[in-house]
């Protein structure tokens, strides 16, 4: 029983369907005031135009079968057509300026996800429960039907059916009101059934958002050019195919339920349609009959009750359509309202106590657990960086390099221990304060579909120093290729939004990072092995620019090329998350460990190289 209370308590909306509305209203009252005008005549118009049907057929026969005076019959056809026309003509003019607004409403609501998701906790941000929760907040904005366009549609009818409930009402209630009870009692059955379908088809949706995650996955692996080398040559494709039709057979079977649901009330509501006409029938041909009721106000009364039967399963249709939305809506404000456990709102400006970007690093007691990890990936560790140094991290693969490089830039917060920047805990930095003190090259490098001057700077051409740009491009190692290019650092990259956009080579891509590194000239510059993708010759180069490209810059960089990591001041050497070595290359040589032992190994291989690089320093 109580888990039965509690499932149901989990299951409560947070915002129920009256605060939705003032939060849409709010938002578009602030995105665009016009729309709500727009809406209002819209909504009177479409009120007030079912009428001219009712009152039109009845007047004519009235006068047709009374005193049949052409004049008057001309005066009310006129009247009526030209106030129906110009009726129509306000609704259909509120409604054509209305959608169009509407989906630019959307779209700000969209951007409302991207938002968030670009500025909210990195770590809460690759949980797959956020992306979850962020596929099913698309689901709200997906369509013209769906979460807030399907709302904001559905009031739009349901204000103009309020105009008309009260001229329906006071039409039919001179007829009878068990007429009308009768009616309410039909319509009411309906709703009760069509609830209940509303409720699990969005159950199903929410579920699906998971199922939509895993074929939009598969979607983008199967069409990826970068994969299609491997499809091929792997025969790769059977394999995907298989887990593509399994997982579209889970939402067909789902669908299927639901459809099986919807199938029985639309027989229900057709059944009970039927009944309630044939009742409506005998009853007013009856009047008719035996009551002396005119043909006119049969025409009246029998149009009125069609539009209002029609009206009523408007209204619940919109009720239940505004209230199946609202999930969707909770769904929605559930990711981008959600406050963020991770947050830190009380920070110190770090400004005040830096100056002259002199910037000493501690890493204090560092310890780092993945989440549903039971060990933890970074164990005790402790680095004390001082500002200009140049700090290499080496070790084997897995050993934690990348994340204790994720723990140092602020994208990860340690699960125990602390990062302190000049003295100060870096969680009492400002977020965005803090990222500005690093330039980072991690080895999964994006690249955008946007100019290669963008993809240096990151901020629009005409925000972008074009100088800069080039000589951070040249100092990355691509001035040969940017001769080649015609178009200089305007070219497009990638083929995707250009026909004409290059694509580069892996070392290229690790070079453009680096621009991009150079170009956000932070204070600290990370390499998370910047030289893996270079031939040996451009690794040489990087090797002996080092110095140059660091000036002035505390650096720290990982790399499995120990000879590289001999222009470096301090050696750390990662093994399971802790600590195992520290020291200059000379004093870990001396102690002969593991990493002396790496050396030696590497040394076999590289042997030539190690040599050229004695020269370059020599
Ligand atoms: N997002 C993540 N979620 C869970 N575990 C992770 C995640 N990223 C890394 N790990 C795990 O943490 C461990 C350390 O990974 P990390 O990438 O820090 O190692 P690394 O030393 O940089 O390795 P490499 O030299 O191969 O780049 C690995 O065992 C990895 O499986």
């Amino acid at each position: 029983m109580n888990k039965l209370k509690e499932k149901k308590k989990k299951r409560k909306l947070e915002y129920n369907t009256f605060n939705t509305i003032i939060y849409l209203f709010k938002h578009i009252w602030l995105w665009d005031k016009p729309l709500i005008f727009y809406f209002l005549i819209y909504s009177i118009t479409a009120g007030i135009i079912p009428f001219i049907g009712i009152f039109l057929p009845k007047m004519i026969i009235d006068e047709l079968v009374g005193l049949k005076r052409i004049n008057i019959l001309v005066i009310i056809i006129a009247s009526f057509c030209i106030g129906g026309l110009l009726l129509n003509l306000i609704k259909v003019y509120s409604q054509e300026v209305y959608w169009p607004r509407v989906i630019q409403i959307r779209m700000e609501f969209i951007h409302k996800i991207d938002k968030k998701a670009m500025t909210m906790d990195y770590q809460q941000l690759e949980r797959v429960n956020t992306k979850d929760l962020i596929q099913r907040a698309w689901m709200a904005l997906s369509g013209n039907d769906i979460g807030v366009e399907g709302i904001l549609n559905q009031i739009f009818v349901l204000f103009g059916n309020i105009v008309a409930f009260g001229g329906y009402i006071a039409i039919i209630s001179t007829l009878s009101p068990l007429i009308v009870f009768f009616l309410i009692l039909t319509v009411g059955i309906t709703y009760k059934a069509s609830l209940g379908e509303k409720k699990y088809s969005h159950q199903v949706d929410r579920q699906m958002a998971i199922n939509e995650r895993k074929l939009k996955y598969l979607d983008k692996k199967m069409v990826n050019h970068s994969l299609a080398k491997d499809i091929r040559l792997y025969d790769m494709a059977k394999w995907l195919t298989n887990k593509y039709i399994t997982w579209c057979n889970e939402i067909y079977l789902k669908l299927k339920k639901i459809a099986i649901k919807r199938f029985k009330i639309d027989t229900l509501q057709g059944f009970l349609s039927f009944v309630r006409n044939g009742i409506v029938y005998v009853y007013l041909i009856n009047r008719v009959l035996y009551n002396g009721m005119s043909i006119g106000n049969f025409t009246m009364y029998f149009a009125s009750i069609q539009g209002f039967s029609g009206w009523m399963e408007s209204v619940v249709s919109s009720i239940l359509s505004i209230r199946q939305q609202n999930l969707y809506i909770n769904d929605y404000r559930n990711f981008v309202d959600a406050k963020e456990p991770n947050k830190n709102d009380n920070r110190d400006s770090m400004k005040k106590d830096i100056s002259d970007r002199v910037y000493k690093i501690k890493l204090e007691n560092i310890f780092f657990k993945y989440p549903n990890s039971d060990n933890y990936t970074i164990n005790n560790v402790c680095i004390h960086v001082k500002d200009g140094e140049k700090v290499a991290i080496v070790g084997a693969n897995g050993a934690g390099k990348t994340t204790l490089i994720k723990i140092l830039t602020g994208l990860y917060k340690p699960t125990k221990g602390k990062v302190v920047v000049n003295g100060i805990d870096s969680t009492n930095i400002d977020k965005n304060e803090y990222f500005k003190l690093f330039s980072v090259v991690f080895q999964d490098i994006k690249l955008y579909a946007f100019s290669l001057g963008e993809n240096i700077s990151l901020r629009k051409i005409d925000e972008t120093d074009r100088q800069k740009a080039i000589n951070c491009l040249k100092s990355a190692g691509l001035s040969d290729k940017l001769k080649n290019l015609e178009n200089g650092i305007d070219t497009s990259l990638l083929k995707i939004l250009d026909e004409e956009g290059i694509v580069l080579s892996g070392g290229e891509i690790q070079k453009v990072a680096l621009a991009r590194a150079l170009y956000k000239d932070a204070p600290i510059l990370v390499l998370d092995e910047p030289t893996a993708a270079l031939d040996p010759i451009a690794e040489h180069e990087l090797y002996e620019q080092f110095d140059r490209l660091t000036k002035g810059k505390t650096a720290i960089y990982i790399s499995h090329r120990l000879a590289s990591t001999r222009f470096c001041d301090k050696i750390i050497l990662l093994d399971k998350g802790s600590i195992k070595e520290y020291g200059t290359h000379e004093q870990l040589m001396k102690i002969n460990g593991t990493y002396a032992k790496m050396f030696h190994k590497q040394a076999r291989y590289y042997n030539s190289d190690i040599k050229d690089h004695k020269e370059v320093l020599a």
